[in-house]
């Protein structure tokens, strides 16, 4: 095999509980995590010599400013590969070329779908045969999202995001999405959120509402509209103020929930419909300008195309 194609999804977080800061810097979390389609794809070629090299496939440029884009060492696909390729003892080399679609820095799981996306094209272009779970625990190892990236649908996930608890879902929710043409840094939103919480005692959390859980798993949108959470919001909001009026103007328009997607910016609108999803999003690009659109979930994990 010369070359091979992976596509992972975003996510949203449906809810997401925030404890105290631990010693490793990290924060134990409890999240309703939820596969969205919108995907990244990473194309793996294989090299002759050792190197492990990627590139930013030119499709991409809606979403990323190429000059902002790290291409060397640090970037997860390569540090993916990278990693697969010690854990194996696999020697050879790849090419990876990344299509974006989720907005970087925007609180998506962009770049651990990256990872994701790399873990599963390498393991099949190498022949290195590990199974989902082995993916899964090296994928920890990336990021706290790639696992979830990996698995796609819906999962609670705790720890720090990695422990999942795969939910099966009886249908589907349609949201609005409304990225931002700017990104927050995700251990900056938890910084502030340390801050803004400064001399308040939080429990570390232990579960995800239960009656949220119900209401997702059978499609009871409003239940859904009414629990939905999400912890590093006020956070979000310190860093940038102006996700106020993105998220009003979700609620003006009739969504029936407007969330923070994580550490932000996009903003997640939950609608009745794939209709009202339409209708929603050409509201909002005609009456306010602001790009937004329409995407589903739950959808698959992170595999071969
Ligand atoms: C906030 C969330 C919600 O799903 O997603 P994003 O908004 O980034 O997409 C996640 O917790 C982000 O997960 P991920 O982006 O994989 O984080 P990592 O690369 O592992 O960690 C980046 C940094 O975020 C902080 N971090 C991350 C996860 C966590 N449970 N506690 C943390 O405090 C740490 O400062 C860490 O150094
Ligand atoms: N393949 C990649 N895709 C996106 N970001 C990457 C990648 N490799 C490294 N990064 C770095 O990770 C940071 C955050 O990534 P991303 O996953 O897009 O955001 P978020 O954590 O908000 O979901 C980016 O600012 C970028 O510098």
């Amino acid at each position: 095999m010369r070359s091979v194609v992976a596509r992972a999804p975003g996510k949203i977080n449906v809810y997401f509980r925030v404890g105290p800061p631990r010693e490793d810097g990290y924060h134990s979390v409890a999240s309703l995590y939820l596969a969205v389609s919108l995907y990244e794809d990473v194309a793996a070629s294989a090299r002759t010599d050792n190197e492990i090299t990627v590139s930013l496939n030119p499709a991409s440029t809606s979403v990323v400013d190429p000059e902002d884009f790290p291409l060397g060492e640090d970037n997860l696909v390569v540090r993916a590969a990278r990693l697969l390729a010690e854990h194996t003892g696999h020697v050879a080399g790849v090419h990876l070329d990344i299509t974006k679609r989720v907005p970087v820095a925007g609180g998506m799981g962009g770049g651990s779908a990256d990872a994701a996306a790399a873990l599963v094209a390498c393991n099949a272009l190498w022949g290195t045969g590990l199974t989902r779970e082995e993916l899964g625990r090296l994928g920890a190892r990336l990021g706290a999202d790639v696992p979830f990236a990996l698995s796609g649908g819906a999962a609670v996930g705790l720890g720090v995001g990695d422990e999942l608890f795969p939910l099966l879902l009886r249908g589907r929710s349609d949201w609005v999405l409304v990225p931002a043409s700017y990104g927050l840094s995700t251990p900056k939103v938890y910084a502030m959120l340390d801050t803004l919480r400064h001399g308040v005692d939080v429990p570390a959390p232990e579960e995800v509402d239960p009656e949220l859980v119900q209401a997702l798993v059978v499609g009871d949108l409003g239940r859904v509209a009414d629990l939905a959470a999400n912890d590093l919001t006020p956070a979000a909001l310190a860093l940038a103020p102006e996700l106020g009026p993105v998220l009003e103007m979700g609620d003006r328009a009739g969504a029936l929930a407007e969330l923070v997607s994580g550490s932000g910016p996009t903003v997640a609108m939950l609608v009745r419909d794939g209709e009202h999803a339409s209708q929603l999003a050409t509201q909002l690009q005609d009456e306010a300008g602001v790009d937004a659109f329409p995407v589903h979930g739950p959808v698959h994990g992170a595999r071969i195309l």
